[in-house]
């Protein structure tokens, strides 16, 4: 077994959907906080509350700056002040919420969310109609970041109407402002076809992992003369074709960069190093939301443990379960001291069901 298809098995295997429960626990939490919110009790419930407006698409509260709606204009300018643009991928309302309260310009509903939420063994495997369905939570939960769905394998390689049609559904159904797609110069007319329409494409080139059995496995791309070459025609390709910027996926420092030099458009850099206009990374791997041993690409930067402070939050909620520690009293609601005595008295005279 060759070294890259040794990582690529490891890598997109029974791993991820560990990282998948992980997030289910972290998303599930945030449900019932909302329904509380509406109850009579207020005063009582302030530090829910608090907690709860983290998660509300009514307020904005603990964003730390308000700002304006990031549009293409806006990323165009950022581009020409050569400031840097952020983008980090989301695949539901808490993940969208988090980084766009925390300053991302661009969220990505990329198609590794079938990895990473639904524990599919490869991107190949997710439909439009669930890429959909996760783009409609995360625009709930990004209402600044400008977002992008990602059109999934065979939602658009078919012909320019096949993907047209995609493109309008990620738009009216899933309310993207823009897509992406895979490929460079073979994915001209599609590209051509979407912008006309209105619809910004985010062009994807180098490393394509829905084409990974063409490329054998996730393997960095434009290493040779010749391979930089064809990069940089592909490059050029998608900006002819309208694409408002590219991203360069796993592709040396060096040809990104000067690739970058070449183009009109934003790059967008995926272990391609920083010479790109801006950077991508998917949420779960940046914010160390997977169990410890995965195998990470090593363009990866782990920025936090999401992980480890999910599980050692379980870990104590388990332990105290078992010990009755939880629920403390202030956890539980009170009643009239007479009442609970009338109520006592009328069941005291009934047996115990548990044998007493
Ligand atoms: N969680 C996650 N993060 C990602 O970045 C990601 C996904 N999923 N799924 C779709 C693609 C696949 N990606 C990958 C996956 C593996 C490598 C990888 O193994 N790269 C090798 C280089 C191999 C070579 O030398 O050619 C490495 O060592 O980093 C790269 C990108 C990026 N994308
Ligand atoms: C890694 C990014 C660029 C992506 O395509 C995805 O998350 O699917």
């Amino acid at each position: 077994m060759s070294r890259a298809l040794s990582k690529t098995t490891l890598y997109s295997s029974s791993l991820f959907p560990s990282t998948y429960t992980a997030h289910a626990y972290l998303t599930r939490t945030a449900g019932p906080l909302f329904t509380i919110h509406h109850t009579n009790h207020q005063p009582k419930l302030q530090p829910a509350q608090a907690r709860h407006s983290s998660h509300s698409p009514l307020s904005n509260t603990t964003s730390p700056t308000t700002r304006k709606k990031i549009t293409i204009p806006t990323l165009l300018a950022m581009h020409k002040r050569h400031e840097p643009i952020t983008m980090l991928t989301a695949h539901d309302f808490p993940s969208a919420h988090v980084a766009d309260a925390a300053g991302m310009d661009m969220v990505l509903v990329g198609d590794s969310l079938a990895m990473v939420a639904l524990g599919l063994e490869d991107t190949s495997e997710v439909l439009l109609e669930e890429m959909i369905l996760h783009c409609r939570s995360v625009s709930r939960g990004a209402k600044t970041a400008f977002i992008v769905g990602d059109l999934p394998m065979g939602s658009y390689e078919i012909g320019p109407e096949q993907a047209l049609g995609s493109a309008i559904k990620m738009v009216k159904e899933g309310r993207v402002h823009a897509i992406k797609l895979e490929g460079g110069a073979e994915m001209v007319p599609a590209i051509t076809k979407i912008t006309t329409a209105g619809i910004p494409v985010l062009a994807h080139v180098g490393l394509t992992p829905q084409r990974q059995n063409a490329l054998g496995g996730f393997r960095v791309q434009g290493k040779s003369t010749a391979g930089a070459l064809r990069l940089l025609a592909d490059a050029r390709a998608v900006q002819e074709a309208g694409a408002f910027a590219v991203v360069l996926e796993a592709v040396p420092a060096e040809v990104a960069t000067l690739i970058t030099k070449k183009l009109r458009i934003p790059t967008i850099g995926i272990g391609a190093g920083n010479g790109c206009s801006g950077q991508v990374l998917v949420q779960v791997d940046m914010s160390g939301n997977f169990p410890p041993g995965r195998f990470l690409p090593k363009f990866v930067k782990k920025y936090g443990d999401v992980w480890g402070e999910a599980k050692r939050a379980i870990e104590a909620y388990r332990g105290e379960v078992k010990e009755r520690a939880y629920p403390a009293v202030e956890h539980t609601y009170p009643m009239a001291k007479e009442e609970f005595a009338e109520f006592e008295r009328v069941v005291g005279e009934e047996s115990d069901e548990r044998g007493v």
